[in-house]
């Protein structure tokens, strides 16, 4: 399309924004001013859903000063329609397209019948249909959670619908490795996307899983995030955008993108969003420096190191960004100082004191015996223990929670209701959530398989605490001519694993990049084994290439040799065999590296070999590590705080009888540790992050998906449209257009698609398009059905016993919607509202006698025809009956606004009250998200009162 700057167009999914204008444009993007709701949007010139508006001769239009002019002329100059006509009092005058009213409506029902342009009852029925499934699609709380390709997890559905109903949410989203942080982030920001709450989303994550996230959000989400990097940067400006950032709705970046530069940062910030995604946010380190935020010392390289420099950044941005969602399996792999770091950058005002922090960690452990006893007792089906249950709570929750605990007693079934409620106001739920593998069931079994080899003699020599966790890489550095791969015994350990292995595939990971390059050498040397790499000195398109050889099965390689890079956030579940070629030098570094493997989609128990060596550091690493804190069978909560603890001695040789000592400590510790925690915090955040109820909301989820409605509304769409489909015995179909096809449909390609409406068939075939409610063409074909004029006009024949043969009725529906930005928030609570008349000739409102299923069923299609002859000769009648209908719309407004003031002020008033009753209570509740609420609400009336009715589509019934 070509954009002038004047010219009047509507958004084709949004009408109710009235006629827009263009008011600039720049290379692919335009943007428009909606004067009618005071908007302004900025589209994608290939993909903005606009229509031109291009009134006739013979219209009747309506300028901004409120004339109407009849056109008697219509001509373009330079772009912009420029017209002639006359006024009421017939006087002449000419104008252009710029001084045409903003709200005009876009289609005319009643022109249309009465110049007798009648479609088919089945483009009627479809018409209506849409209304109603897209009113109640608004109203779900599902709609955003359920048509993604992922499978429904309860653990996530519970968290994505949590966070993405907030405004402006804040998390740490902090499960365990590989349980689907991403997903959930995905969730959260599709449904946020689709219920208007966000528009602009950046993703920010390490330069390693950039190309892994884009095909996940596009694949899964159907997010097409824009890439940046600073060649797409410098190109953008190249072609005239002054700040690059600002060209995409949703980017994403690495993290190193505006950590290494300053003007990308400041561009970057001043790009305007509504929600930050950070994955793998356990790097951002805070810094000690006191004035790491001033702009000009943050980039100062000898002032912050790369992972402070990347907190400051982040947090910067923090602060300027509404929605934050963090991500981060290990939170506490820097400690807890650093967590509550984190846990600082989602909100400063509550996490400003450390030690009150930690000290607030000891009340939860009565609360949540509380919650656990309430729980059992509802799972066993036995009475609620209500005694019991206020003496654990008493000391430590207000008044008005124990009043609504002894209320149990009357009406058991309140107590699900009563456990949110209580794990709501007295956790860290609200902002953090973690769930891990004991409390979300169906992971594989990890088989430890270990080795000891005898060291070399020239690791033995070395001083056991310089060679550290990584011989070879101290060996290299003291020698110049040898190599260690010619003398380690890993190697040909390895090569002889890998010949038992055969066909199977076979991640190994090694501390350092160095380690990983000269031992790929060396098996491609001496045993003509070709492995892939993927480390950090490669290229991210390198990597990417590197990573998809080894995952294709017939082509690829079946050995994958990566640094530690490679132990973070990649999906490799498809293996199941992995070599630790070293032992990395904290547990959650370690668990991060199982976790590649042991992740959802997995099925099968995984294989760990570790070969160590006798006599080094490693041994007492590895014995601490398997023996002290049983790492290589499952994670253990417990693992930070006890290596923050016994840190110094691990990293000096030990004696053995020392070491057996330090073993059996890290042992006790741990098991009381994990009991302690298992009691308190843990407990909590398990309930928080998946409670018991969670289970039943896969059912609720899956009806919500309303497969079965779906298929029948798109199939009788495609005949409509006259699009091809043909239905396949493997559960997917194949739609094609046809010469027959009426106009643009939208996403489908010309050389036609294969679809499933089957969440299983998706999973299993992700080249189909998984056809769902929220799927873009089914929510653009809705657009398109309900803002284009098919199907708002038509004449029945109907039969019923009740009814006279002879008679004329005429049906009109009006349509109150609501504009502007955030509709779709507030459309949850107040959907388009639809207003039925039906009238009898003689003016009769037969609206509630005669419901519209019955009139469905009992309606036939007339031959156009004698349509038409009906028509004509009811002409007068008609006109009459039309302005009636008009006129009690007109006497019902105000009442009807009212109403639905009430309702969502109802609504509306009810989250601002549970907030300000919990913000009492729980400090979690940010004072900004209770104003948030307020002008949320203040902002709907005003759009309620706003709201005006368009007559929708208008239906003749003749009765036989
Ligand atoms: N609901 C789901 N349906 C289908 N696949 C899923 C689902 N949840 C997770 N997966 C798959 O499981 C793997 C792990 O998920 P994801 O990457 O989101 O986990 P993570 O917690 O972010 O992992 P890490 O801690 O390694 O960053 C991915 O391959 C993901 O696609």
């Amino acid at each position: 399309m070509t954009f002038i700057i004047g010219q009047r167009y509507f958004n084709e999914a949004d009408v109710s924004l009235g006629l827009g204008h263009v008011v600039a444009q720049q290379d692919r993007m335009v943007k428009l001013h909606f004067g009618a709701v005071d908007e302004q949007r900025i589209y994608a010139k290939d993909t903005a859903p606009l229509i031109r508006f291009k009134p006739q001769v013979g219209d009747a239009i309506n300028c901004r000063d409120g004339r109407v002019v009849m056109l008697t002329k219509v001509t373009e100059r330079d772009g912009l329609l420029h017209f002639e006509g006359t006024l009421d009092d017939s006087q002449p005058i000419q104008l252009d397209e710029t001084a045409l009213a903003d709200n005009i409506a876009l289609s005319q029902p009643k022109d249309r019948l009465l110049n007798a342009q009648l479609d088919s009852p089945k483009w009627f029925q479809l018409r209506q249909d849409a209304a109603e499934v897209r009113s109640q699609l608004w109203q779900s709380d599902w709609y955003g959670l359920i048509g993604c390709r992922t499978a429904l997890l309860s653990h996530q559905l519970y968290i994505a619908r949590q966070v993405s109903g907030r405004f402006a949410p804040r998390v740490l989203l902090a499960d365990e490795v590989g349980l689907g942080k991403t997903i959930e982030a995905g969730l959260i920001v599709h449904a946020q996307l689709l219920n208007g709450l966000a528009d602009r989303v950046l993703f920010l994550v390490p330069d390693s899983l950039v190309h892994q996230w884009m095909v996940e959000l596009l694949r899964r989400f159907n997010i097409h995030a824009s890439v940046f990097d600073e060649v797409q940067c410098q190109a953008l400006i190249d072609s005239g955008y002054a700040n690059p950032f600002e060209s995409a709705q949703q980017v994403l970046a690495p993290l190193s993108l505006i950590t290494e530069s300053a003007e990308r940062f400041e561009q970057l910030k001043a790009a305007g969003w509504d929600l930050m995604v950070v994955d793998e946010a356990h790097h951002l380190k805070q810094p000690e420096y006191d004035s790491y935020l001033d702009s000009a010392l943050m980039f100062d390289e000898r002032t912050l190191s790369e992972d402070e420099r990347a907190y400051a950044v982040i947090e910067a941005l923090s602060e300027v960004i509404g929605g934050v969602l963090l991500l981060t399996a290990t939170p506490e792999q820097l400690g807890q100082r650093s967590h509550f770091a984190r846990l600082r950058l989602l909100d400063k005002d509550r996490f400003n004191d450390y030690a009150a922090f930690v000290e607030e960690q000891a009340h939860f452990e009565p609360i949540a015996a509380g919650v656990g006893l309430l729980i059992d007792a509802q799972q066993h089906n036995t009475a609620l223990p209500l005694k019991q249950v206020d003496k654990l709570l008493a000391p430590h929750v207000a008044d008005s929670v124990l009043k609504e605990l002894h209320k149990l007693a009357q009406a058991p079934e309140n107590t699900p209701a009563f456990i949110l409620r209580l794990l709501d106001q007295y956790g860290t739920g609200r902002i953090l959530f973690r769930n891990t593998r004991q409390s979300v069931s169906g992971f594989p079994e990890r088989v430890l398989s270990l080795t000891t080899l005898q060291a070399p003699v020239s690791y033995v020599a070395m001083d056991a605490e310089v060679m550290g966790l990584s011989p070879e890489m101290c060996f290299q550095a003291q020698q110049d001519d040898s190599q260690w791969t010619e003398t380690d015994p890993r190697i040909p350990w390895l090569v002889e694993m890998l010949a038992g292995l055969k066909n199977e595939k076979v991640v190994l990971i090694a501390h350092h990049a160095d380690s990983i390059r000269a031992l790929a050498n060396r098996l491609r040397e001496k045993y003509g084994l070709h492995a892939a790499l993927f480390h950090e000195g490669m290229s991210l398109v390198e990597r990417d290439q590197a990573a998809a050889w080894f995952a294709d099965f017939e082509q690829g390689t079946n050995l994958l040799l990566c640094s530690e890079i490679g132990s973070e956030g990649r999906n490799f579940q498809f293996a199941r065999h992995l070599v630790l070629f070293d032992l990395p030098p904290h547990p959650d570094l370690l668990e991060q590296r199982i976790g590649r493997l042991d992740r959802i989609g997995q099925g099968r128990e995984i294989y760990l070999h570790v070969p160590i060596f006798n006599n080094t550091l490693q041994l007492t690493w590895f014995r601490w590590y398997h023996e002290g804190l049983g790492l290589f069978e499952r994670p253990n909560p417990a693992a930070t705080m006890l290596y923050e603890k016994f840190k110094p001695s691990l990293h000096q040789s030990l004696q053995a009888a020392t070491v057996e000592q330090l073993i059996q400590d890290t042992r006790e510790q741990s098991k009381q540790l994990l009991q302690t925690l298992a009691r308190g915090r843990d407990r909590l955040l398990e309930y928080q992050s998946h409670p018991p109820m969670a289970e039943q909301w896969v059912d609720q989820a899956e009806s919500a998906e309303a497969v079965d409605t779906l298929i029948d509304f798109m199939h009788r769409v495609y005949d409509l449209y006259g699009v091809d489909f043909d239905i396949n015995s493997n559960g997917s179909e194949i739609l094609r257009p046809t010469e027959q096809m009426q106009g643009h449909f939208p996403r489908l390609p010309d050389e036609g698609m294969t679809v499933t409406y089957h969440r299983h068939h998706a999973l299993a075939n992700e080249t189909w398009h998984y056809l769902t409610w929220e799927h873009p063409m089914v929510s653009e074909v809705m657009d398109m059905i309900l803002t284009q004029e098919k199907g708002n006009s038509t004449l029945v024949a109907i039969q019923h016993r009740d009814l006279k043969p002879g008679q004329l009725f005429l049906e009109a529906h009006y349509q109150y919607a609501l504009s502007g930005r955030q509709n779709r928030y507030l459309a949850g609570i107040l959907p388009p509202q639809r207003i039925r008349q039906l009238f009898s000739e003689g003016g009769k409102n037969l609206a509630d006698q005669l419901d519209p299923i019955t009139l469905d069923q009992a309606s036939q299609s007339v031959p156009q025809k004698t349509a038409v002859a009906v028509l004509k000769a009811k002409l007068p009648v008609l006109k009459q009956l039309l302005q009636l209908a008009d006129l009690k719309i007109k006497q019902q407004h105000n009442e009807l606004i009212r109403h639905w003031q009430k309702r969502v002020k109802r609504a509306l008033e009810a989250d601002i009250v549970r907030l300000q009753q919990l913000a009492e209570l729980n400090e979690l509740i940010r004072e900004t998200e209770i104003k948030q609420a307020q002008n949320q609400l203040a902002l709907a009336l005003e759009r309620v009162a706003a709201m005006q009715p368009q007559l929708d589509s208008l239906r003749i019934l003749v009765t036989m």
